[in-house]
């Protein structure tokens, strides 16, 4: 059993610009792993490999043990994704939603219904199947888009700083929320700026100009101190 996502020597550029550069890492499967960055790091870029928005040209990328230029089907169908941006469409139902995206997986309607009640359950909005995407909370909005990223059972989450614009309560239920799905054995690729978000025992990989600066547990790279690290490994300590 290989890792849940696998990254080998990725390198990716802007006409002239190299947003990445020999990017190389692994998500063990079952393991929230964090990958730190400040704006322009090149996160979203990478992701936008790994979902094929944008065409890989060099090195690897391997979901689940596919090869994403060899296998995309097989590789995609076991990929979920949270995006920065919303992807629900606010004026429908979540029921709605959630059907309308497994019928994007081939999920039939009967059972997308079924899978909708399930992953609806799983990110605690079982009493929200019928509501208007509008009438939810922040929060609420945000585990729903986790719901719809749920319901075709990938076996990999990438969340693209899914705690943007949120506040302090609902930005903590979103980060245990997902440390909860990674316990029941769905990894987590988890981008974020923020610090707090991680735990000492976190993977933790440091983005930084398109470079990967550091990889390992969030314990050994911080060293009990990640802010001081980070800042230091980042050029940016006062
Ligand atoms: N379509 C594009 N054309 C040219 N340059 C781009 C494009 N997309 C991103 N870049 C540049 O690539 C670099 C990495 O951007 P990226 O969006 O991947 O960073 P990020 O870590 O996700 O930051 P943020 O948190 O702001 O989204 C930045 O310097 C950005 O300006």
């Amino acid at each position: 059993m290989g890792a849940a996502l696998e990254i080998d020597h990725v390198s990716h550029s802007f006409g002239g610009f190299q947003a990445l550069s020999d990017v190389s890492l692994s998500v063990p499967r079952g393991s929230f792993t964090a990958l730190l960055g400040v704006n322009g790091a090149g996160k979203t870029t990478l992701f936008s490999l790994i979902t094929r928005l944008y065409n890989n040209t060099s090195g690897r990328i391997s979901v689940a043990g596919h090869d994403l230029r060899r296998q995309p089907g097989a590789a995609l169908a076991r990929l979920g994704v949270v995006f920065q941006s919303r992807a629900l469409d606010a004026d429908l139902t979540v029921a709605q939603n959630l059907t309308y995206h497994a019928a994007l997986h081939g999920i039939p309607r009967r059972q997308a219904l079924i899978r909708a009640a399930e992953v609806l359950a799983q990110v605690g909005l079982s009493d929200r199947l019928h509501a208007r995407v509008s009438a939810l909370s922040g929060g609420q909005s945000r585990r729903a888009e986790i719901a719809r990223a749920l319901i075709h059972r990938p076996e990999i989450l990438l969340l693209d700083e899914p705690t943007v614009g949120l506040d302090v309560k609902s930005r903590a239920e979103v980060v245990a929320l997902t440390r909860d799905l990674t316990a029941q054995g769905v990894s987590a690729l988890w981008a974020t700026h923020i610090l707090d978000e991680i735990r000492p025992e976190d993977g933790l990989v440091i983005l930084h100009q398109g470079r990967v600066l550091a990889d390992g547990t969030a314990a050994r790279i911080g060293g009990g101190d990640l802010t001081r690290r980070f800042l230091d490994l980042t050029g940016d300590a006062a």
